[in-house]
């Protein structure tokens, strides 16, 4: 624990980092994986059971915690932590990537955004300040900047517009977060597909000196090549020393690729929204549980795996489960894709600590060709 966010770099194997942010609340191995936590809560989960698997630290929404039940009465109520009884760090999303996918009749402009609630269609503003006061109100640890995150394919004006835009917005950010030793406040790298644009980003983010830098606008409908063509381009302008942080990525395949390029820190809805679905992530690749043949298959989903749900259940049971609907699958489920996740995280520190890292993405991608067994 330190009393200021530090980030320090202990072992590199090629472009792959291995590293350790500390903060008041406690360390986060890198190459982490955050787990969603939309609502103070990851769906389907205990919280001790998500830390359990490894997870030092959890994603907060803005956008559904200011709905309901609202960031001053979090903040009344002792703040996220204490809300959630989560007293490991928390990194809190700026709500705006959510407005602009959940919300209904928005209107974005220089000040912000305007929206109206999904729930119940009461109005709202998100303005860069508005943004950093709420991730205050719930005592977040790394606060994201407001931007402005467009959908791929899209015109060069549109980027560029939206690009620009997110860079004031980080100025305003980096203002209204002011000094926070204990904290820190990240800016995005917005500019789609568009090299020049990605550049001029992450060098004018570069410039005001932020504690660390998320990498936006992709996993947005872009083919995967195009998405690890950006980070080519895009991570050797960033500082070395302070973390990368990719949004909203991703697949086991993403994220192995997304280390080889410098990438420090992940986040993904698809090992908890998926489990839910009846998706279950194994070493092997994916199992879909809803299909018939699992019907009589009373092999588990991992006997090698120390985490009960993948090693316990048998793959018919499961099925059973998903079939009739019952709550336990969505547990199950999630708890052996989030212990998949963190196995697959701790196996690249490890790799990475060892120089062995491009051996073992090789063996790891190799397993999962495969396939579904
Ligand atoms: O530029 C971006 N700026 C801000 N957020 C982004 C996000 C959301 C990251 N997860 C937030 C979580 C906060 C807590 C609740 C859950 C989300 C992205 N997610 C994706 N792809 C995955 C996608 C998911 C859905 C559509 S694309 N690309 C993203 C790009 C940005």
């Amino acid at each position: 624990m330190s009393q200021h966010f530090q980030f320090q770099l202990t072992a590199t194997d090629g472009l792959a980092r291995r590293g350790e942010i500390t903060m008041p609340r406690g360390n986060v191995r890198t190459p982490a994986f955050m787990p969603v936590g939309t609502a103070g809560t990851v769906k389907a989960m205990y919280l001790d059971q998500v830390r359990d698997l490894g997870s030092d630290i959890i994603l907060g929404n803005v956008y559904h915690l200011m709905l309901r039940p609202g960031a001053e009465r979090v903040a009344r109520l002792g703040g996220l932590h204490e809300f959630a009884r989560w007293p490991h760090p928390i990194l809190t999303d700026s709500g705006g990537f959510q407005v602009m996918s959940l919300a209904a009749l928005r209107k974005l402009d220089e000040k912000g955004v305007k929206f109206r609630s999904h729930l119940d269609g009461s109005e709202h503003a998100l303005t860069p300040e508005r943004s950093i006061e709420i991730q205050g109100l719930l005592d977040s640890d790394i606060q994201m900047q407001l931007d402005e995150c467009i959908r791929l394919p899209a015109e060069r004006a549109e980027i560029e517009r939206a690009m620009e835009m997110s860079l004031r917005w980080a100025e305003r950010c980096a203002v209204a977060f002011g000094d926070q030793p204990g904290k820190a406040m990240f800016g995005i790298v917005q500019g789609g597909d568009l090299i020049d644009l990605r550049i001029r980003s992450a060098e004018r983010l570069a410039a005001m000196d932020l504690k660390g830098y998320a990498v936006g606008g992709l996993a947005v409908g872009e083919p995967q090549a195009v998405m690890l063509a950006t980070l080519d381009e895009t991570l050797p302008v960033l500082p070395t020393k302070k973390p990368r942080y990719l949004m909203g990525v991703g697949t086991p395949q993403d994220i192995l690729r997304s280390v080889a390029r410098g990438i420090d820190m992940f986040d993904c809805v698809m090992p908890t929204r998926s489990g839910r679905h009846g998706l279950a992530f194994t070493r092997f690749g994916k199992v879909n549980l809803k299909n018939a043949r699992h019907a009589e298959d009373s092999r588990p989903l991992d006997e090698t795996s120390d985490c009960p749900a993948s090693r316990d259940y048998s793959r018919a049971y499961l099925h059973h489960l998903v079939r009739a609907n019952e709550a336990l699958a969505s547990m199950l489920l999630t708890w052996n894709n989030l212990a998949y996740y963190q196995s697959l995280m701790a196996g690249i520190r490890a790799a990475i600590e060892g120089g062995q890292f491009e051996a073992f993405a090789a063996q790891t991608e190799e397993d999962w060709a495969r396939g579904d067994i």
